[in-house]
Parts: structure tokens; C-alpha cells; sequence
């Protein structure tokens, strides 16, 4: 299995470009099913998770091409199989979201229920509920969600907590239903009001996208469209820890600074100088070294889960004594234990992770366990002295876009390690 190493030490310098949001790209992708036309998506970043989601398509009968500028080509009209397979949905728990797209549009579908990971249990019963209120049957059967429909009818359904791909799902099943549909506790991740605005885009009549409330009138049908990704805030947040953790400077291009407030307060705290334009975000942190901070999980517009283990990562070499929280999942800190061998002073109590910053780390052989896992591992390896390798980087692949690549424009000195 590929490997990163990092030889850890040096203050990351310059610009690094941010790639188009992974979570927002993969409904985006889906959504595509509710066209009759053919549509094209641009800012597409080079993602594992991109190439599994363009091959469940694939293997429904939709036509994807991927041009070299990242813009991905997908014409729908010759969908005729309404099939996730397990082997594609247990690689990438995004797969679900085709589920409401492909009752609304074509009346069926059978998509495997995704299995547990390393983050936690992740049921899908918010997804199920949901597509019930609007009208359709559905049963779960060997493993697969069966779920059936003649045309799905608008409806109020109040979420019973807030989900982003089961409220990605539900908008995206009632934006083809006969009549309004309401979803209260919706969630209102920017990745949720990008895929409404794209959905729009389509001809579809969607408002409250970023509220609790989403209210979306059912049209007849939905059209092609261009769209363009919103950037990743997940990999803006994950670089802007890069250049803190290494007591540098870095600045995020394409970047969108109004989606990361909770994230660029927690960097100010740390003792981080931050600038901000319509696109960009400089982070200083010359000459100083990262304060601890307490951080606390929830749902947008409060601080986002994938980012808490790379700030776990940036308490271990901090001053003083930081308090992380995760409320999202239950089991989200396998990271800790990794953190540990490279000398990290951490306690993990239940849901709670205390760090006592250390002065110095020592590089060591590490496993990732997640994606973000993997990200705070190699944020760590950029500050423990001698080399960190990283195993299993898969993980990385399916979120980052040649995370090394950039790391190295920067100055880090980083290298993959083939199979
Ligand atoms: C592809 C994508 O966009 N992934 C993101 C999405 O995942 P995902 O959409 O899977 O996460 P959810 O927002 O659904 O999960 C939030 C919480 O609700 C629970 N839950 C969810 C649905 C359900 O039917 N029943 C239920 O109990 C989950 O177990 C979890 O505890 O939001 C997460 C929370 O911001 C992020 O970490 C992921 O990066
Ligand atoms: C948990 C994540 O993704 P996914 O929901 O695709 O597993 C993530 O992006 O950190």
C-alpha cells in the first residue's frame, strides 16, 4: 500500500491553489440523474471519491467524460440500471446519495446500505424516513435499500437530527415530486446550498438552502445546466493548520473565506494572523508558537467534525492544555492513538479528547484510519522531528488532490512512497 513521508521541521512558505469540495462534487454528481439533458460540472477535483462516483454512474448507463481542465461532461438520457452495488458503495458512503435522485427520476432503485467505518455507525434511517413522507416503498433486503415509487408527492418532514446527505437526498427526490416539500432541522452546510443552487440551475425551484428551513417546489422536469464547485473549506482549513502547526506562512488561492468563520476564529485564537479577500486567506504564524484551544463539533455554521482531528493535531505541539469535543460522531478519534506514538500528550474520556501540548515530536511509522485521520497524521509528521511515514494514504486520496504535490510547493519536504 502507497505511504507518505514526511521529514518534519520546516515553516511551510507560499500559496497553495484549493481544489473544488469534495462534498459538495459527489451530490452535485448524483443530481445529474434528475436531468433529461446533459450537464457539465467544472472546479471538479481530482479525487478518488470523484472517479467511484463517476463509475457507479458509469455502470448505471450514464455517459461521463472527464475533460483535462476537470470538467466533467455527463449526459443521463441513457441511464437503465438503477443499481448501487455494495463493492462501489462500501468503498464511498457518498454512493447513497444517489438513492433520491434515482426514485424521483426513474421510479426504482436498489442501493446498498453503506456499512459502518472507522468514523462511526452512520445509520441511514433519516434517507429512508424521508423518501417514505414523499410517497415511495421502501424496504431494506439483503443489505440493499429497495425503494419504489409512481411519482413522489411533496410533504413536510422534519429531519429528527440534522443530516447533510439525508437532507442532500430528500431535496434532491423533491425537486421532481408533485406539490411543496418542507424539510425542518435540514442541514446548512454550504455544500447543501451549492448543491440547491445547482439544482436551481437545473430548473428546479428550491428556496431556504443554508436555513433550517428548505422549502422545494416539485417541477415537471429538470434540465441541463453548467455548474461550477464551490471550493473545499475542509482543504482550505487543513492547509491553513499546515502553515500553523509549522510556524509559517500560507496562503489559500480559489479559496472561500465566508464558509469558515467558526475554523478562522479557532486559527485567531491559536495566535494565527489571518487575512482575508473575496478568495483568499493568509495565515500568519512566524516565530510563534500555536496556543491550545477548545473546540467543540456540531453541525454548520459551528465548528465542522472534519476538521476536528487536524486541530487535534495542531493542540499537540501547542502551549498549554486544549479540550476537544466531538459531537458528530461517536467514534472519531482514532487519530489520538496514532498521535500518541509520535510522542503526543493525549487523553481521550468518552467523547472527549484533552491534549497537553508538547514541546517537541518524534517522527514514527503511522496508520491512517480515515480521511481526516490521515490528514492530521501527516499535519503532525510536518512537525515531528525526523521522518513520519504514513500508512494506508488511500484514505487521503478519497478527499485530498495531491495533498503531497501541494505540501511540497510550500516547501515541505514530503514524498509518496508507491506500493
Ligand atoms: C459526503 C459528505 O457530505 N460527507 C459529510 C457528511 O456526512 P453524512 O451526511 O454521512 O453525515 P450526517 O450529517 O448524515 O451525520 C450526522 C450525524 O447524524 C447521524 N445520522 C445521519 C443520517 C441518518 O439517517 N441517521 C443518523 O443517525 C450520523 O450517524 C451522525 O452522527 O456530513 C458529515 C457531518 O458534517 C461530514 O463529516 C461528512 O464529511
Ligand atoms: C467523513 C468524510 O467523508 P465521507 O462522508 O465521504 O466519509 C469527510 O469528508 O471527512
Amino acid at each position: 500500500m502507497a505511504k507518505i513521508v514526511i521529514s518534519g521541521g520546516i515553516p511551510l512558505h507560499g500559496d497553495v491553489a484549493i481544489s473544488g469540495a469534495k462534498n459538495a462534487v459527489l451530490p452535485i454528481l448524483a443530481a445529474c440523474l434528475l436531468a433529461d439533458e446533459p450537464v457539465s460540472i467544472g472546479n471538479v477535483p481530482h479525487l478518488h471519491d470523484v472517479t467511484t462516483t463517476m463509475e457507479l454512474l458509469g455502470q448505471m448507463g450514464v455517459q461521463l467524460v472527464l475533460d483535462d481542465r476537470m470538467k466533467i461532461h455527463v449526459d443521463p438520457r441513457s441511464t437503465d440500471r438503477y443499481f448501487a452495488p455494495y463493492e462501489l458503495v462500501k468503498t464511498m458512503r457518498a454512493s447513497i446519495l444517489v438513492l433520491g435522485p434515482l426514485v424521483a427520476r426513474f421510479g426504482q432503485a436498489e442501493v446498498s446500505l453503506p456499512g459502518g467505518c472507522a468514523i462511526g455507525s452512520r445509520p441511514v434511517d433519516q434517507h429512508i424516513r424521508g423518501l417514505q413522507a414523499l410517497g415511495a416503498e421502501v424496504k431494506v433486503e439483503n443489505g440493499y435499500i429497495k425503494a419504489r415509487a409512481d411519482r413522489l408527492r411533496g410533504t413536510r418532514i422534519a429531519m429528527d437530527m440534522v443530516t447533510v446527505t439525508g437532507t442532500e437526498n430528500i431535496m434532491m427526490a423533491a425537486a421532481l415530486a408533485r406539490g411543496t416539500t418542507v424539510i425542518e432541522n435540514a442541514a446548512q452546510e454550504p455544500e447543501v446550498v451549492d448543491l440547491a443552487a445547482c439544482l436551481n440551475s437545473m430548473g428546479a425551484r428550491i428556496e431556504g438552502a443554508g436555513t433550517a428551513t428548505v422549502v422545494i417546489e416539485g417541477v415537471e422536469r429538470l434540465h441541463g445546466t453548467h455548474y461550477e464547485v464551490l471550493p473545499d473549506r475542509i482543504e482550505t482549513g487543513t492547509f491553513l493548520v499546515a502553515g500553523a502547526i509549522s510556524g509559517g506562512r500560507v496562503t489559500t488561492k480559489h479559496a472561500r473565506p465566508k464558509i469558515l468563520d467558526a475554523v478562522l476564529a479557532k486559527l485567531e485564537e491559536a495566535g494565527a494572523h489571518i487575512n482575508t479577500g473575496e478568495d483568499w486567506i493568509e495565515l500568519d504564524m512566524r516565530g510563534r508558537r500555536p496556543k491550545a484551544v477548545n473546540i467543540t463539533t456540531a453541525p454548520y455554521p459551528a465548528f465542522p467534525t472534519d476538521m476536528q482531528a487536524q486541530f487535534t493535531a495542531l493542540n499537540c505541539v501547542a502551549e498549554g492544555v486544549g479540550i476537544i469535543t466531538e459531537t458528530v460522531f461517536e467514534n472519531r478519534f482514532m487519530h489520538a492513538h496514532e498521535l500518541q506514538r509520535l510522542g503526543a500528550d493525549i487523553r481521550l474520556e468518552g467523547n472527549t479528547a484533552i491534549i497537553k501540548g508538547v514541546e517537541h515530536m518524534s517522527g514514527a511509522p503511522l496508520m491512517a484510519t480515515d480521511l481526516r485521520a490521515s490528514a492530521c497524521l501527516v499535519l503532525a509528521g510536518l512537525v515531528a522531528e525526523g521522518d513520519t511515514v504514513v500508512d494506508r494514504v488511500y484514505h487521503i486520496d478519497r478527499g485530498y488532490e495531491n495533498i503531497e504535490e501541494k505540501l511540497g510547493t510550500l516547501g515541505a519536504k514530503i514524498r509518496r512512497l508507491p506500493n
